[in-house]
């Protein structure tokens, strides 16, 4: 739990260096993730995106030390939710520190509630246990509490949803009973991973307005991981772009949008449908297949898919970071627009 201040600002809440993570398995290693950096700023959404594989849970569940007993993780994890930062890379799963943290100081949504919900407990139960276990206090005033954050996340009658299980609630219900329960210590930082992915279209859009306002209320920082880009330019500020385990661009919202940088970028914006669009507009499709995770390309990772491949340069040699401006940085041998 060293603290070190070095590099790192005092807006800044969670900061990751060169993360890689293995697991070991039968049939050889696989290396999901690959000098993985990225920050979080306080009060701020970073969205994740990228294709499944890409490594995107992988690096959370780093970062809440619940990787699988296969996995193994270097690089650097640190977390400032009050003042000087922690070291969070090298934690064991059980930990004091981790368990003083997780449901405390960082919450974590899913896509499938009942990964974080008991369907043995009430949800007013199961909310006013993690208040106690983190805050103390009396069984009645956690209960308040528990009530208090199921009408912040606008479920009706939240006196009556106290008694009800999970089975109880529909699909939408069930989400915001999840992110009652994720708020219930006022986190620095909610972990969502793809929490709206299962959800129909008209559901997606009230769960993502009611995060986008929670989020500006309590001031807490997101982490938001979908493979959706339509659901970044809903709710991130920052994103980061991962492809077969590595960040392959990162920048603003508006900077990825409208002048993005990477190949893998614009092929991925090249396959959101957009209203509007000329009718004999054909949406992209990027060729081939993901890689095995068995077999990464050497050189470039996404060498094999790109259209603007250079031979004996993309496929051979790592690619430099290139910044077109600043707060963007983009990691692709041809830099400075030629893609
Ligand atoms: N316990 C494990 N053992 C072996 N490989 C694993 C294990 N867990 C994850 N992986 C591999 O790590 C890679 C990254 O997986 P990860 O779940 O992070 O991808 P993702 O980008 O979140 O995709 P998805 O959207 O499908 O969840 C994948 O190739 C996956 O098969």
């Amino acid at each position: 739990m060293a603290n070190d201040m070095t590099n790192f600002p005092p807006e800044r809440l969670l900061d990751l260096r060169d993360l890689a993570v293995t697991f070991a398995t039968a049939e050889g290693p696989v290396r999901a993730v690959q000098g993985v950096s990225y920050h979080v700023n306080r009060g701020e959404v970073l969205g994740v995106v990228g294709e499944s594989g890409s490594g995107k849970s992988v690096t959370v569940r780093a970062i809440m030390r619940l990787l699988a007993r296969n996995a193994t993780d270097t690089g650097t994890i640190r977390f400032a939710p009050d003042g000087e930062p922690l070291t969070l890379s090298g934690q064991p799963r059980d930990s004091k520190l981790m368990r003083s943290l997780r449901g405390n100081r960082i919450g974590m949504i899913f896509q499938e509630p009942m990964t974080a919900l008991s369907p043995v407990h009430s949800i007013g139960t199961q909310i006013a246990r993690t208040v106690l276990l983190h805050r103390g206090g009396s069984k009645s005033a956690a209960r308040d509490r528990a009530a208090e954050l199921l009408a912040r996340v606008q479920l009706p009658n939240p006196g009556e949803m106290l008694d009800r299980y999970p089975h109880q609630l529909s699909g939408g219900m069930r989400q915001r009973a999840m992110i009652a329960l994720a708020l219930a210590c006022d986190p620095a930082l909610l972990i969502a991973d793809e929490p709206t992915t299962a959800l129909d279209v008209t559901t997606e859009a009230q769960i993502l307005d009611l995060l986008r306002g929670l989020q500006k209320d309590l001031g807490m920082a997101i982490v938001f991981i979908t493979h959706n880009f339509g659901v970044v330019a809903d709710i991130a500020d920052r994103v980061a772009v991962m492809y077969l385990g590595q960040v392959v661009e990162t920048g603003s919202v508006d900077d990825i949008f409208y002048a993005p940088g990477h190949p893998y970028t614009k092929a991925l914006l090249g396959s959101i449908p957009r209203l509007g669009a000329a009718k004999r507009h054909r949406l992209q499709t990027i060729q081939g297949m993901v890689p095995d995770p068995y077999h990464i390309p050497k050189g470039c990772p996404f060498h094999t898919r790109c259209d603007h491949v250079r031979p004996g340069l993309c496929d051979v040699t790592a690619p430099p970071v290139f910044s077109p401006r600043p707060g963007q940085e983009v990691r692709c041998h041809l830099t400075g627009g030629a893609a």
